[in-house]
């Protein structure tokens, strides 16, 4: 019988379930990374985070066929899995080669002349355009992607929790045509993020960053299941709700939301606030750019000068907001409160992390959440996990379509 797994109620098989020796396995991976801006590895947490599950399957004999994504379509950290390649060979004990192919001839080469203990890269999978669309299951599995590569595989580990509630090609169509198993990583996360009725009350929910259509998702969905006594907004996802609020934050962060695609949810955090203003919290104030100086404005004083954008919040919402969270049972929190990779914008996220770190039991999650918590030296979290809105979408109780694939 397959060993279950905590929290998702459905029977999941793990890797204690799985008879590796000499079988060739398509291990999906989450090691979309904060890239350089001359596309070197800048963070290299989340290549870390799956050592243990790549380190087992090629010490337990099998030939490994790595399948991940880096940015998206048009991002400027849409690259090669190249350097992550280069980063894996020198984290692991076992050699790791890299393919500039996803699924052609080359790449099933690739796969073929794989030895036991041996792994390879294959390219990024989102260099592939059905790669970035959304299919039910059973039509992902007939996906040029998945067609061309399940004949070269013996079964399919999904160790990507980071991308889980992604229902792309290479999350979920695999699990329909070979046997699927969870890798460590994902085993783990779902243990721990499985039951969030179990956690403490007053739980306040932080949403950052810059996906704002993932934050308006779930704190639609905490709200409405009253999962959440606080939904506190920061980052980009901040600047959507005060636009949403009628506060004018300035042409420059309107030009921003709208370059980004998230405009058109402006509307949907307008209804959110009709229905729950008295849990959605605001920033009261931003920092902006004057001068090569960070300048703080109140909302009162909005807009700032046209080239002004909010990128990040301001002193009294950092005191506003700290209050709530000294004083939470749980913070679950994804997303930075500002443009943190600039110290000059960073005061809001280390001040908030510093706070949540604080609270009877805190679950961070994300990329450059991550990132940011390494930045600031932050440690204390009873669990920082390696997705942001997979981790979101998951403590709100939905289905992760990765998940329900391998529990077919
Ligand atoms: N006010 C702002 N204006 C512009 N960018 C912002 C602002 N606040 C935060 N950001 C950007 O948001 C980005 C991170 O957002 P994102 O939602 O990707 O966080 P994350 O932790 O990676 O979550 P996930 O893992 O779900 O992607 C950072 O690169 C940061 O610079
Ligand atoms: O960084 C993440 O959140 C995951 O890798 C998913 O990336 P995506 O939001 O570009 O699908």
């Amino acid at each position: 019988m397959p060993s279950g797994v905590g929290g998702t109620g459905m029977p999941i098989q793990t890797l204690d379930d799985l008879a590796v020796q000499g079988t060739t396995l398509g291990v999906r991976i989450d090691i979309n990374s904060p890239l350089t801006e001359s596309g070197d590895l800048a963070d290299d947490a989340r290549l870390r985070a799956h050592v243990d599950t790549l380190s087992e399957l090629l010490e337990r004999g099998g030939k490994v066929a790595i399948l991940a994504h880096q940015g998206r379509p048009g991002s400027d950290d849409f690259a090669s899995l190249s350097p992550h390649a280069e980063r894996l060979d020198e984290l692991l004990s076992y050699p790791v080669s890299h393919c500039d192919a996803t699924f052609s001839g080359d790449a099933r080469m690739a796969v073929e002349n794989l030895r036991e203990s041996e792994a390879v890269v294959l390219e990024n999978t989102r260099f592939y355009s059905e790669e970035y669309m959304e299919f039910p299951a059973e039509e992902a599995a007939e996906t040029h992607l998945v067609d061309r590569l399940v004949p070269e595989l013996d079964a399919y580990v999904n160790d990507a929790f980071a991308a889980a509630h992604r229902s792309q090609p290479s999350l979920v169509g695999f699990p329909t045509r070979l046997p699927g198993y969870v890798g460590r990583v994902m085993e783990n996360e779902l243990d721990v993020l499985g039951d969030i009725d179990a956690t403490p009350r007053p739980r306040v929910y932080v949403v950052g960053g810059a996906k704002v259509s993932d934050s308006i998702a779930v704190a639609k969905n905490v709200l409405e299941r009253d999962l959440a006594d606080h939904v506190l907004t920061a980052g980009v996802v901040g600047n959507v709700f005060l636009f949403a609020d009628g506060a004018d934050l300035g042409d420059a962060s309107a030009d921003f939301i709208h370059d980004q695609g998230y405009w058109d949810y402006i509307d949907d955090a307008a209804d959110l606030l009709e229905a729950y203003s008295d849990k959605i919290h605001l920033p009261k104030d931003a920092a902006v750019e004057r001068d090569g100086e960070r300048a703080e404005i109140t909302r009162g004083d909005f807009p700032p000068k046209e080239d002004e954008g909010a990128m990040d919040i301001g002193d009294a919402t950092i005191t506003a907001y700290s209050k709530i969270l000294r004083n939470a049972g749980t913070v679950i929190l994804n997303g930075p409160a500002g443009v943190f990779e600039d110290d000059t914008f960073a005061d809001g996220t280390r001040e908030l992390y510093t706070e949540a770190v604080n609270a009877e039991y805190s679950i961070v999650g994300g990329g450059d959440t991550a990132a940011a918590i390494r930045k600031f030296g932050l440690s204390g979290f009873d669990h920082v996990s390696t997705g942001g809105g997979a981790c979101l979408r998951m403590l709100t109780g939905d289905p992760l379509p990765a998940v329900e694939a391998l529990s077919r």
